[in-house]
């Protein structure tokens, strides 16, 4: 591209020509060497991820300097044991943590593609659908209204394209499109003839010849400089909100012991390390590899659920979420939408109004609704033969209507159609069935209401059909839709959906209040909650929302489950209300109309057969349009929750009581209660047998509800179960002193077994609510566990544990440590009632 003209200035032939390319499309073979040399179309905004930075990145993280510091330190002073065992920590853990994020981002990544956006694109002659990151500069795409506009180019053939582009101009009021050049156009915004990537197209077609791809294009140039970075979660805000307070413990706790160490004159060398250890011991450095590899895995469950997850991090909000707002078609209905009627003034069928609806509905070129298809279905060629369109004015969703000029045999008509009482307010007079005008007085008014509502109560939906002469005049004006001739109502049936009333049901069940938000009439949205028997109350429409400041719309929405006749803002602004009022809100719709609403509530989700606007706006697809998959989705997104967690209460109750202990006892004792690269062992091997946590299963009960993060709960969780802990390790500490006046070796051998023993058994009955025997552990975490234990089992009474300062402790003191042991787990149990959340009411 030259730098002193823009690409929309110069003809659509030049253009061609500089791009090599014909309105027939690229070969194949082209536009494979063309995408080797421009590469993807995609907005490189995070460079894939190397193994190789990512694991440079891990070695700067603060923990393994200290590590490296004190291997170090070792190493120097010849102390060659702890050198390799400090070493071998870091390797081991690191490689750990960066195989399995890598992993499980594969896997994520992997779900991602399969809905990656694809576009109409002409290669060989033929019309091919192909990954958006595919185009090449030189390609031919059609679009269609809703399709999100993959590149920069330039619209060779139009058909009553209206271009989104506020995402570029900041401007929300939709552009029309044509071929001509703009030659004097200097931006973007005045470029009549350009299309921009990320745009979209609202309605009409359009056929583009791609100018730019990837980074190149304009929106890439500013998506580099504003990444759309995606606030953190509630629960992301809450387990930092912990990382800060572990660390302050941890650099208070890491101060006072050596400081103390060093006023009672230990050894400073040993001292440093014992605390820098402890420092290692008590960060719960696997844990965002924990969060990583649950989300994935979540994300892989939730697939073969069929959910695919586009935002990792929206797993947490679905476990979070506790109100689910649905529009209408296609959720709750069938939307297999078939005309029934099309009734004139006097109630009875009539031909002519099925007939102006047709024509309105064929030549109507923005995007097609259900109904408009229901229509065209219907509308048979001598239907509208004769027919030909002049002008049209698009459906919108403020309107609510769409209007047509059409003319046959010399009659220039307007024919409009749309939402009923909105048309009939703009009508002034009405055809009777021999054609003839009657005016239209209030009685016939309230007979045309009551005919409305009656057939709005039996569940049908309607659009109304008016029209008015229009002599001589070749474009609808913006305010021609005046002074109108009633001519009739079309009626449609979309039958309820059998699943969602059960689906309704099992999510309301599990905690989810469920709102329906349309934007059909209220009467229709009742009728069809009653007739799935739904449980939900109240109406509010979009009328009186838009008579509501937002703080009394925030204290309407709460009490409202039903919302009609509502605007695509009306909806964002139903979302912003409830999350006003401190709701986890998810929203499921798969329109044009829906988009701004799916992107503002906390998890949006869409279908895989919805306009790409919709679904680009989603955070997660469902990939079939069922609210059955939301609940499956629901169940999953907890359980990622709920494993988090585990890991978190692991950490904050017995590894922490452990090493809370280790440091006191450290004070007491003439000699350190474990060496430095006994704590870390302890440590490593804890961690390796915590990675099972991923994959285990989660009680139904505590699913049951949505699982919010509550810094209190944790704390006072923290607060019972790590003295708990403490409590039995000075147990051992008195038990292995003056019972068994264990040597200093044994000492340790004794207490690391129990440490170990106590940490890693734990987690069987902290991970359910139940009692701990009657809920089946995942087979990775009894894996994982099992092997963590009996790892730290065996180590003392290797033939070289004395090289790592233990000696085998005897049978007496083992079977002490047994008793201990089984105590403690016995005690947690009976603890966790009162420390784990609803854990008494279950
Ligand atoms: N093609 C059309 N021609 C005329 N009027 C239309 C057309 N499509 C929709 N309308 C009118 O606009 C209203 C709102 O549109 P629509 O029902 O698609 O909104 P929605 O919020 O997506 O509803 P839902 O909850 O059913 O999905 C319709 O009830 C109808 O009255
Ligand atoms: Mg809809």
């Amino acid at each position: 591209m030259s730098s002193n003209a823009e690409f929309w200035q110069s003809p659509p032939s030049a253009t061609l020509d500089r791009l090599s390319a014909t309105p027939d499309g690229l070969s194949a073979h082209e536009a494979m060497a063309r995408l080797a040399r421009d590469g993807p179309n995609r907005l490189a905004i995070a460079p894939p991820r190397r193994l190789l930075s990512d694991l440079l990145r891990r070695l700067a993280n603060p923990l393994v300097a200290i590590l490296l510091v004190a291997a170090t330190i070792a190493g120097m002073t010849g102390d060659l044991a702890s050198f390799t065992i400090i070493v071998l920590v870091v390797i081991l853990s690191t490689t750990l943590d960066l195989v399995q994020e890598h992993r499980a981002e594969a896997t994520a990544e992997a779900l991602k593609r399969s809905i990656a956006l694809h576009a109409n694109v002409l290669r060989d002659g033929a019309a091919v659908e192909l990954p958006v990151s595919d185009l090449v500069a030189g390609d031919i795409v059609m679009l269609s209204a809703g399709d999100l506009i993959p590149a920069d180019g330039i619209a060779i053939a139009v058909n009553g394209a209206q271009v989104n582009e506020s995402l570029l101009t900041g401007e929300a009021y939709p552009v029309q499109k044509h071929v001509e050049p703009a030659a004097t156009a200097t931006i973007p915004a005045e470029a009549r003839n350009a299309l921009f990537h990320g745009t979209s197209l609202i309605g009409g077609t359009a056929t583009m010849l791609v100018v730019e791809t990837g980074a190149r294009t304009r929106f890439g140039a500013i998506a580099a400089s504003l990444a759309r970075t995606q606030p953190p979660t509630a629960f992301e805000r809450g387990i930092h909100k912990l990382g800060i307070l572990i660390a302050r413990l941890t650099v208070f706790l890491v101060l006072f012991v050596l400081l103390a160490h060093l006023a009672l004159g230990r050894p400073p060398l040993q001292s440093f390390l014992f605390a820098m250890a402890l420092a290692v011991g008590l960060t719960p450095e696997l844990l965002p590899m924990i969060m990583t590899v649950s989300l994935a895995r979540g994300a892989q469950r939730m697939a073969s659920a069929r959910v695919v997850v586009k935002r990792l991090s929206a797993i947490h909000d679905l476990g979070q979420m506790d109100i689910l707002c649905t529009d209408k078609t296609g959720t709750l209905t069938e939307a297999r939408i078939t005309l029934v009627g099309h009734p004139g003034i006097d109630g009875e069928d009539d031909e002519r109004v099925a007939e102006l609806a047709a024509v309105n509905a064929r030549f109507e070129t923005g995007l097609k609704s259900p109904l408009d298809e229901a229509l065209i279905v219907h509308a048979t060629a001598e239907r509208i033969a004769g027919w030909s369109k002049i002008d049209e004015r698009p459906f919108d969703f403020e309107r609510r209507r769409v209007s047509v000029l059409a003319e046959r045999d010399g009659e220039r008509i307007e024919i409009v159609k749309g939402a009923p009482e909105m048309l009939l307010a703009l009508c002034t007079r009405a055809q009777d069935r021999s054609g003839a005008l009657v005016p239209l007085d209030d009685g016939l008014r309230a007979r045309l209401a009551a005919l409305r509502d009656e057939r709005a109560a039996q569940g049908l939906r309607l659009l109304g059909v008016a029209w008015k002469p229009a002599p001589g005049i070749s474009r609808i004006g913006a305010d021609g839709d005046e002074a109108l001739i009633f001519a009739g109502y079309c009626v449609f049936v979309d039958p309820p959906k059998e699943s969602a009333a059960r689906a309704v049901a099992r999510l309301e069940a599990s905690g989810i209040r469920i709102k329906v938000i349309s934007g059909d009439a209220a009467v229709v949205v009742e009728h069809l909650v009653a007739a799935l028997a739904l449980p939900v109350r109240g109406v509010l429409t979009g009328e009186q929302i838009e008579t509501l400041s937002e703080p009394a719309l925030a204290a309407r929405v709460e009490t409202v489950d039903l919302f009609a006749r509502v605007t695509p803002d009306q909806k964002t602004r139903i979302v912003r209300a409830l999350r006003a009022r401190g709701h986890t809100v998810g929203f499921m719709g798969d329109g044009i109309n829906d988009a701004p609403a799916i992107r503002a509530a906390d998890v949006g989700l869409s279908v895989d057969g919805a306009t790409d606007v919709a679904r680009e706006a989603a955070d997660m697809i469902l990939l079939a349009p069922d609210l059955n998959v939301i609940a499956d989705g629901v169940a999953e997104g907890r359980r990622t929750y709920a494993n988090i967690m585990k890991y978190i209460r692991m950490g904050t109750s017995s590894n922490f009581g452990n090493m809370l202990t280790m440091a006191l006892a450290s004070l007491v004792l003439p000699f350190l209660p474990l060496t430095a690269v006994q704590v870390l062992l302890n440590n490593l091997i804890y961690d390796m047998s915590q990675i099972g946590i991923p994959f285990d299963t989660a009680d139904p009960a505590e699913i049951a509800r949505p699982l919010k993060w509550d810094m209190r709960e944790l704390l006072r969780f923290t607060a019972i179960m790590g003295p708990l802990s403490s409590v039995f390790d000075l147990a051992t500490f008195g038990l292995l002193l003056f019972l068994f006046h264990a040597d200093v070796a044994t000492f340790r051998a004794g207490w690391f077994i129990e440490s170990m023993a106590t940490q890693i058994l734990v987690v069987f009955v902290i991970r359910t609510l139940r009692p701990a025997w009657s809920s089946r552990a995942h087979a990775a975490l009894v894996t994982t566990a099992s092997c963590g234990l009996a790892a730290a089992l065996v180590l003392p009474f290797l033939p070289w544990a004395g090289l790592l300062g233990f000696a085998a402790p005897g049978a007496a003191i083992a079977g002490a440590i047994l008793v201990l042991v089984l105590a403690y787990l016995a005690s947690a149990e009976l603890f966790k009632r009162v420390a784990l959340p609803h854990a008494s009411a279950s």
